[in-house]
This record gives structure tokens, C-alpha cells and sequence, in this order.
């Protein structure tokens, strides 16, 4: 059964965190692996006779939900619900509470939730659509919502409470994993964690990339970001030690900030022709003090690709090889390809390392797809089977003209 934590975040106002620790799932959004689970927050805040909900869980977990939810307040009391993304993994268990609670709670959220609202639950009477940076007094606390579309779906929406500097994020500021805590008071926890929010903004957000850095800018200017005490996400961990590291975090996936050094090195090799090619090309990268970091598809291994996004945004350059296969691309490459180009499209300079039996197909394609992405097209080799003394020559000029396009390690 997965592990339900219950915590009282503040006394004033009266602020609690409800968060399943999800390690039953594989496939996020039915495609992205994470063996490392992942956690849904909702948060509970009364003040001065009004109690509100901030999103709920998952629903599969809807009875869960209810049984944590009840163990804090009495359903019935909620007086406001808010939604700031109806993606199911949130709203999953409104339908539950709102029945739980005689339907008597305002819901409030974006024009665009209100509308998705109505397609997923039918629900349709007592939501409130807010407009951007609408305030409503609520007891003794504002609420601010700003609305931050596409980051991730059209409906989000981000709440900030005025009097205590507080943001409810849900999807933003989010990561995957099951932290063994909940906040980021733990800094050896807060390293282990930041790996799978580039991950989980990669796979999620990454389709959206540009709007990462512009509606972090649009918070900033409000300076919300700057004056932020505690930022409580949806997944993952709470932020109260250092607020806004995980803005901070954000805009560098975001942008792709390269750590010095790394190169992403991705192939496939189904008998170890094209793995030919790339060990000649790492030992020339570390010749030259680089740090590869390899995933290969062969018979014996398959990473997942989910893995691999995470590992873009902060290498400096990306190597790829792929044998031809059936005249297209290994069809793993074609793949992960295709998946970097939509959600790690960054302006990086790429290599390619193609091989072929009789018509060399693989490498020529992969050119013509990063030809037409933001990516920088370094050269493409293409080696027919065995890798002759003249091809690695090739390669390892490919390799430094690579690197004569990157710092110095
Ligand atoms: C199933 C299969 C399909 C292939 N299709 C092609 C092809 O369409 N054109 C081609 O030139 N070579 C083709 N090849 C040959 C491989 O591209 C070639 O042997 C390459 O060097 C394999 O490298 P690898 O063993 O590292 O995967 C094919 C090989 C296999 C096993």
C-alpha cells in the first residue's frame, strides 16, 4: 500500500500537506518510465471558518484521499475547492470529494479548467472561472491566482497567498520520485531529487519549453519569486529552506544550461558495427578530458528513453549513432529521436555516426530531422559494416570538430 503522509505545515494559517507516495505506477502518462514512483500533493488550509482544498490525488487513490482528507477536516466544511490543473493525477479524486462534501464548495480555476471540468467529470454548477491575477479574500487570507498557461496544459493556473508569501504550484515546481521527505531541509535529498525534476520537466513540460521561461519571468516580475517563504508543488518535494531553487532549477532546464564537459553519447548496435564506431569516438572525447555519458540499445540492454531525455538539457553536445534498418533508421534511434526533437529540442551541436550494410540510409535521415530541429548539425559519418583505419580517422575528426565548437572542459 502506498505510504500516506499527513503533516501539519503551519499553525497560522492552519496548513496541511496530504501526499500518497505512488510506487505502483511505471508508465507515467502511460509512457514515461519511472521505477522511481512518483508523489501527488493536495494541501488543506482553514482559515477563519473557511476551509480550502487545493487539488486532490489520483483516481485510483480517490478513497485514500477521502479517508486522509476526512482525518483533517470533515468534508462537508470545505468551502472552497481549488484547481489549478485538471489533469487527472490532480483532479482524479474531485468527483468523490465534491459528493463527500453535498456539492456545497466554490470551485475555482481558469476559463480552461472550468471547460475541462465539464469534459472529464460533468462537473458544471458552482465553478468559479478566475480572471489572471484575481484576488479573493478568503477569512483572513488573499489568494492570488495567476494563471501560467502551458506550463503544463492550458487550464494552469499557480495560487499565491498573499499575507504568508506562499505558492501553491501544482504542477509547477513539481519533479518525479518519492523523496524520504517533504521538504528540502535535507540537502543530500534535495541532490538525489534534482535529477528527476529535470527529468519529470523534460517528459512533461519540455513540449512547452519556452513557456518555462516565460511564465517564470511573468511570476518574477510580479515578484512573487523574490518574496516567496514557501513554494508547496504537487509532486515531490516542498520548498522552505531555499524557495526559490527550484525556480531557479526550472529556468535552467529550461534553457538548457550545458554542465562542462558532458557529452550525451546515445546508439544503438545490433551486432556491434556501430559500437565500433562510438567507442573510437569516446576515447577520442576523453582524450580530450570530456566526460561521455553513454546509453546504447543492443541485445542486451535498453535504457529508457525517458532516462535519456532527462540527460539533454544540461550536456554540452550529443553524439548519436545508428545502423540502417529495413531503409530507415534503427528503429530504437527513430524513437528516441523523435522524442528528443519534441520534448529536448535544444540549440546543441550533435554528431552523427551512421553505419550500413549495402545503402546507408540512417545517418542521412538522422541529418535531415536535426537540419530541421534548433539543434546544430556538426557532420555525419557513415561507415559501411566493419570500421576501417580511414574511417576512424573520420570519426576522430568529427569528434574534434565537435569540440571545437564547445569550452574547454
Ligand atoms: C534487420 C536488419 C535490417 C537491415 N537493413 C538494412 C538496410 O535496409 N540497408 C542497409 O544498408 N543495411 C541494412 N542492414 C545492415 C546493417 O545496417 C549493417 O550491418 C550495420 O553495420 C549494422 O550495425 P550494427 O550491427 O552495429 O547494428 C540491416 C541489418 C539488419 C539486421
Amino acid at each position: 500500500m502506498p505510504k500516506v503522509w499527513i503533516e501539519k505545515l503551519l499553525e497560522e494559517p492552519e496548513l496541511y500537506l496530504l501526499r500518497i507516495d505512488d510506487d505502483k505506477i511505471r508508465y507515467f502518462e502511460a509512457t514515461w518510465d519511472i521505477p522511481e514512483g512518483i508523489t501527488y500533493n493536495a494541501y488543506v488550509m482553514k482559515t477563519d471558518g473557511n476551509v480550502i482544498l487545493f487539488d486532490t490525488w489520483k483516481r485510483s487513490y480517490a478513497d485514500e484521499f477521502l479517508k486522509a482528507l476526512s482525518s483533517v477536516v470533515d468534508p462537508k466544511d470545505i468551502t472552497h475547492i481549488v484547481v489549478h490543473h485538471t489533469e487527472p493525477d490532480h483532479s482524479g479524486a474531485l468527483p468523490v470529494v465534491l459528493e463527500a462534501n453535498g456539492y456545497r464548495a466554490k470551485i475555482i480555476g481558469t476559463t480552461f479548467a472550468k471547460r475541462l471540468l465539464n469534459s472529464f467529470y460533468g462537473i458544471m454548477e458552482n465553478v468559479h472561472a478566475i480572471k489572471d491575477g484575481e484576488e479573493l479574500k478568503i477569512g483572513s487570507r488573499t489568494l492570488k491566482f495567476i494563471t501560467l498557461p502551458w506550463l503544463h496544459w492550458p487550464d494552469t493556473m499557480i495560487t499565491y497567498v498573499v499575507e504568508d508569501k506562499i505558492i501553491l504550484g501544482c504542477d509547477v515546481g513539481g519533479g518525479y520520485s518519492i523523496p524520504p521527505a517533504i521538504d528540502d531541509s535535507n540537502e543530500e535529498v534535495v541532490e538525489r531529487y534534482l535529477p528527476y525534476v529535470t527529468k519529470y520537466i523534460v517528459t512533461v513540460i519540455g513540449h512547452y519549453r519556452k513557456h518555462i521561461i516565460q511564465n517564470i519571468e511573468k511570476i518574477k516580475k510580479l515578484g512573487i519569486i523574490d518574496d516567496v517563504k514557501i513554494v508547496l508543488p504537487g509532486h515531490g518535494l516542498i520548498w522552505r529552506r531555499n524557495p526559490k531553487r527550484i525556480f531557479e532549477h526550472y529556468v535552467k532546464v529550461g534553457a538548457g544550461v550545458p554542465k562542462k564537459g558532458k557529452v550525451l553519447v546515445i546508439y544503438d548496435s545490433m551486432y556491434g558495427f556501430v559500437e565500433r564506431s562510438i567507442l573510437i569516438a569516446v576515447d577520442e572525447l576523453k582524450k580530450h578530458g570530456f566526460n561521455p555519458i553513454i546509453y546504447s540499445f543492443t541485445d542486451k540492454d535498453a535504457p529508457a528513453v525517458s532516462d535519456i531525455l532527462g540527460e539533454v538539457p544540461d550536456s554540452e553536445a550529443l553524439i548519436l549513432g545508428a545502423s540502417t534498418y529495413e531503409a530507415n533508421i534503427h528503429p530504437r534511434i527513430r524513437y528516441t529521436l523523435y522524442e528528443i526533437l519534441d520534448k529536448a529540442n535544444y540549440e546543441k551541436p550533435v554528431l552523427i555516426l551512421g553505419t550500413f550494410g549495402w545503402a546507408g540510409v540512417a545517418g542521412r535521415e538522422i541529418e535531415t530531422l536535426i537540419k530541421k530541429s534548433m539543434f546544430k548539425h556538426v557532420s555525419t559519418i557513415e561507415v559501411n559494416g566493419r570500421t576501417t583505419p580511414e574511417d576512424e580517422m573520420r570519426i576522430r575528426e568529427g569528434v574534434r570538430k565537435l569540440i571545437s565548437l564547445l569550452s574547454e572542459p
